[in-house]
């Protein structure tokens, strides 16, 4: 059966690449997904294998890590403009260059309070919350008698890009982890709280107030503790809720650890300066606990993948 090739096209989807401007303390994020596709003079590597006309889709990804560092990522706009213009204009074989970008928003964590003198700083300003993603989400359970909520969200993702370090841990014959002094640190909050309201004898809690400030103390914790481990930041956010919410017994924390690579620019003749990463999305380091108030026993289940 004779058959011929139609329309093909070809590159490398979904580069995760963040980039760092750091403007003395004050620190900006862009967050972008780009995907590349090309396509011109391909017959050949199609009909006969032949790789003379391929640029390999490996490549197309190093130059939007490497233009991230040479041209800034000023827009979407901006940078597909450079990425598409360069793959056309360099490669002769390569007709259309079609670039699609998401771009992840996010926005500084409001600290300016009582809290924030333990930075001593009046504000952080390297602290995001990203835009527009976390669900709310609450369980009651009443048997007759006695009433149980627990009130949590998920997929509140959070960045700090300093202030956090990993290093003095354990090593083994398998560990090739570096110790890192200063790194990006980024989780996916998942939090579930039980409140101690369990009779309609006592004060109901305001539920829409509570959560907010659970929310914000949760989100002012994760900003204004100076990282040695996820572990702790955990901790400390949990505890932040603790003592600030009477209302609240338990807090239960899953924290996954969204890894940010440095990217080796070394090869392109780019000196990266903790200023453009590869955001990881799997596998990533899962870190999870309870926190209690001193005397209480634990309730929330240990495990929340299904709540
Ligand atoms: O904050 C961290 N905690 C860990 O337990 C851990 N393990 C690891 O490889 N990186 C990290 N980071």
């Amino acid at each position: 059966m004779p058959t011929i090739l139609g329309q093909n096209q070809y590159g490398k989807a979904e580069n995760r690449v963040v980039k760092i401007t750091r403007d003395g303390d004050t620190h900006h994020i862009k967050d972008l997904n780009v995907s590349v596709s090309l396509s011109g003079d391909m017959d050949e590597v199609h009909y006969s294998g032949s790789n003379a006309n391929v640029l390999p889709t490996d490549t197309t990804k190093n130059t939007v890590y490497a233009f991230a560092k040479e041209y800034g990522i000023e827009s979407a706009e901006q940078f597909g403009i450079h990425l598409a213009r360069h793959f056309v204009t360099s490669q002769e074989p390569i007709h259309r260059a079609r670039i699609r970008i998401e771009e992840y928003a996010w926005e500084r964590i409001e600290t300016s309070d009582a809290n924030s003198k333990f930075i001593g700083a009046d504000e952080v300003k390297h602290s995001f919350v990203r835009q527009g993603q976390e669900v709310r989400t609450a369980q009651i359970t009443f048997d007759g008698e006695n009433w149980e909520v627990v009130t949590g969200l998920k997929d509140l993702t959070v960045m700090n890009s300093t202030n956090s370090e990993f290093w003095g841990y354990v090593k083994d014959r398998y560990t090739t982890l570096q110790e890192a002094y200063d790194r990006i640190l980024a989780t996916q909050v998942h939090a579930r709280w039980r409140y101690n309201w369990t009779s309609d004898e006592d004060r109901l809690p305001n539920w829409e107030k509570s959560y907010a400030q659970a929310r914000k103390h949760l989100l002012q914790a994760f900003a204004e503790t100076y990282s040695l481990s996820l572990q702790q930041t955990l901790y400390q956010m949990g505890s932040r809720v603790i003592n600030s919410r009477s209302e609240v017994d338990e807090v239960r924390l899953s924290l996954p650890n969204k890894h940010h690579f440095l990217v080796d620019l070394e090869p392109f003749g780019l000196k990266n300066e903790n200023e453009v990463y590869f955001a990881a999305d799997r596998p990533y380091g899962l870190i999870e606990a309870t926190v209690l108030r001193d005397g209480v026993e634990p309730r929330i289940p240990v495990d929340m993948t299904n709540l």
